[in-house]
């Protein structure tokens, strides 16, 4: 029974020479700045968030795709100053390639389409989890790497595709257990800003850079935005009126400023009319100033928020029509967004939503005797074709160290191969959650 031969001091195996005192220097055990490790714990939340990802990703029928995570760094070389290029983690490789850790993955996804070319039919519905890096200096110290779970698709040109797109970003946070008081959508359109420019006949070569000097209000003061703008060959004029539509938070006003003939105010009814067939209007609400920082977008945009308004956008994406021409391919309608692994969390924090998440094993099996050794791996291969998880005690342990790692790794059954019960082709089962004990015959082990 579980009490024969119970096993006392430590293991049982002919104790190794005492090593010798390390003198190795001792290497740095964190990460590089910037970087995160995933343990045990860490690992649990980061699966479950991608889970749920993925889960929603399939739910609207979108197939899962990936990229290198190096990628040549003509992809990220855009004129228009953003941000991202500023920080890109680039360098020449031993074969003096120009190469860097991808910051986005669109333009990853830009170059798969164009590489599959005609041989894929649209639209594309596709996703992609992936780790994407930036080098800022750690003045900030900010996180140089982070997830992001994109979903686009390609070959639509109608703002559909866009609705259907904020859809399936709520459908994710109502899953984690997030609602329209919880968060919000602000969307705009980027035609909104090329319809004033035309007004004030700025170069339609100015348009990313403008998108990307807007998109900067709020973080840097109003002085050096309108020093950027005029820059950007905007006259003083044509700067206020900007501004002034900029800060316009509704349909009705914009339609006053812009007029109704505009595709951008066209795009943005539909949208809201759309929103409301899906049945989520409590969720958006227009906001000119939204413009993201990226200067490929090209239509609609838009960016999930909290609505205490404590933390940075926990999503965002757009349409960006324009995208594989830069590319040399032809054209295709496009949109997307990317969604980051880190505010999400901190929201969820915030909320008091993280989960309970804890490692689960069905079973711990253990010989009584270091003789029943291989007795109790058998017990265990039997378990686990049976699709059971166990976790074997690989040497010889106490009891009491046994119950306590059951108890750690929450095991619903203690199996205990003794000698006495073995004879009889039998073993001991302990429901650890209610101590009911059974010997039971191996080959009825389910
Ligand atoms: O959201 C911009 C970004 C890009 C790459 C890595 C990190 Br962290 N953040």
């Amino acid at each position: 029974s579980a009490n024969q031969n119970v096993r006392t001091g430590r293991s049982g195996s002919v104790s190794s020479p005492p090593v010798e005192h390390n003198t190795a220097e001792k290497i740095d055990v964190n990460p590089p700045k910037g970087t995160r490790d995933f343990p045990p714990d860490d690992m649990r939340l980061r699966t479950w968030l991608f889970h749920n990802f993925r889960e929603v990703s399939k739910q609207f029928g979108f197939e899962e795709v990936d990229f290198p995570v190096l990628e040549s760094e003509a992809l990220y070389i855009r004129k228009a100053g953003e941000e991202i290029r500023d920080q890109l983690y680039c360098f020449e490789d031993r074969g003096n390639r120009r190469v860097a850790l991808r910051p986005e993955l669109t333009p990853s996804l830009a170059r798969l389409v164009i590489q599959k070319g005609k041989s894929v039919s649209l639209p594309l519905k596709w996703f992609a989890i992936g780790q994407c890096w930036r080098y800022e200096r750690m003045t900030r110290g900010r996180r140089r790497e982070h997830y992001q779970w994109n979903m686009d698709i390609i070959g639509v040109p109608d703002v559909t595709a866009e609705a259907e797109l904020i859809s399936s970003i709520i459908t994710f946070f109502k899953r984690i257990g997030l609602t329209a008081s919880d968060v919000g959508f602000k969307v705009s359109s980027r035609k909104v800003l090329q319809e004033v420019l035309r007004c004030y006949s700025v170069p339609e070569d100015m348009f990313g850079r403008v998108c990307i000097i807007i998109d900067k209000i709020g973080k840097i003061p109003m002085d050096d935005i309108r020093k950027d703008l005029q820059s950007a060959d905007m006259s003083e004029v044509a700067i206020e009126e900007l501004l002034q539509v900029l800060s316009l938070k509704s349909l009705a006003k914009l339609e006053e400023k812009l007029g109704a003939s505009g595709e951008a105010l066209s795009d943005l009814k539909q949208l809201f009319s759309l929103a409301e067939k899906y049945g989520y209007s409590e969720w958006l609400q227009f906001d000119a100033s939204i413009v993201r920082g990226l200067a490929y977008y090209t239509g609609i945009v838009f960016e999930g928020f909290d609505r205490e308004g404590k933390l940075r956008a926990i999503c965002g994406g757009g349409r960006y029509d324009r995208l594989l021409s830069t590319f040399g391919g032809d054209d295709l309608p496009a949109c997307g967004f990317g969604f980051g692994d880190a505010v999400i969390v901190e929201l969820l924090k915030e909320r008091g939503l993280l989960p309970e998440l804890n490692l689960q094993v069905e079973n711990i099996v253990c010989s009584l005797d270091q003789e029943l050794q291989g007795a109790a791996s058998a017990v265990a291969t039997i378990l686990r074709e049976k699709g059971q998880s166990v976790d074997l005690v690989l040497e010889n342990k106490p009891l009491k160290w046994v119950f306590k790692r059951a108890a750690r790794i929450n095991a619903r059954r203690l199996i205990l191969v003794g000698n006495a019960e073995w004879q009889k082709g039998m073993v001991n089962v302990k429901t650890l959650s209610t101590g009911e004990q059974l010997e039971i015959k191996i080959d009825e082990l389910e």
